[in-house]
């Protein structure tokens, strides 16, 4: 089994039921194995400003399922919860990103990982670091990438011990 981290985001309909819902799919897909899930932060839209605010989290699983093969799944599950993309880092309903896979390095035009937009973006880390705060980039621990980015006060704690397991 490989550790995975997955960052999920929605700022559009029922925020929380659509990250309730992606969990559940998650929770439920032959071959992962949820381990931990951060808190909700509700957090100010990054890159395409103009609409609404996001609630993001991050979980870590474990799965033995290849991360090509695991993108194909998360898009699945995005598609099942009916995501509508029309502007580019625009609302949707929800979003799955693959952060970070065992210690792969991977880099082609389906999929990057570790994800490359993660080390700058507060909505990914804060909650990463709470499930996981022995993180690094290259030396770097994950509080120490949080202490200098920009964003972090835009991402504020929304709700603790969300989700029950079924
Ligand atoms: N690590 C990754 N996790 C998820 N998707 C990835 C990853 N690396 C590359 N991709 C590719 O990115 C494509 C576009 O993703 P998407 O439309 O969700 O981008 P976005 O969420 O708007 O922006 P961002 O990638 O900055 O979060 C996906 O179809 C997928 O092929
Ligand atoms: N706060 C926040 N901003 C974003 C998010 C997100 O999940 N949260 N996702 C984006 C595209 O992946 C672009 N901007």
């Amino acid at each position: 089994m490989r550790e995975v981290y997955l960052s999920l985001g929605s700022n559009l309909g029922d925020r929380e039921e659509n990250l309730k819902r992606a969990v559940f799919e998650l929770e439920h897909w032959e071959g992962i194995i949820l381990k931990r899930l951060s808190p909700i932060y509700e957090t100010k839209p990054v890159g395409y400003l103009n609409q609404d605010m996001f609630l993001n989290i991050a979980v870590e699983a474990e799965t033995n399922i290849g991360p090509y093969d695991l993108l194909r799944v998360v898009n699945e599950i995005e598609k099942k919860l009916k995501r509508e993309r029309l502007i580019r880092w625009g609302p949707r309903t929800i979003d799955i990103d693959i952060l970070l896979y065992d210690y792969i390095e991977l880099k082609d035009e389906v999929l990057t990982i570790p994800h490359p937009r993660m080390w700058e973006r507060a909505f990914v880390l804060i909650p990463l670091s709470d499930i996981n705060p022995f993180i690094k980039k290259g030396d770097v621990y994950i509080k120490d990438l949080i202490r200098d980015l920009p964003d972090k006060e835009g991402v504020k704690l929304y709700k603790e011990n969300w989700y029950n397991e079924v």
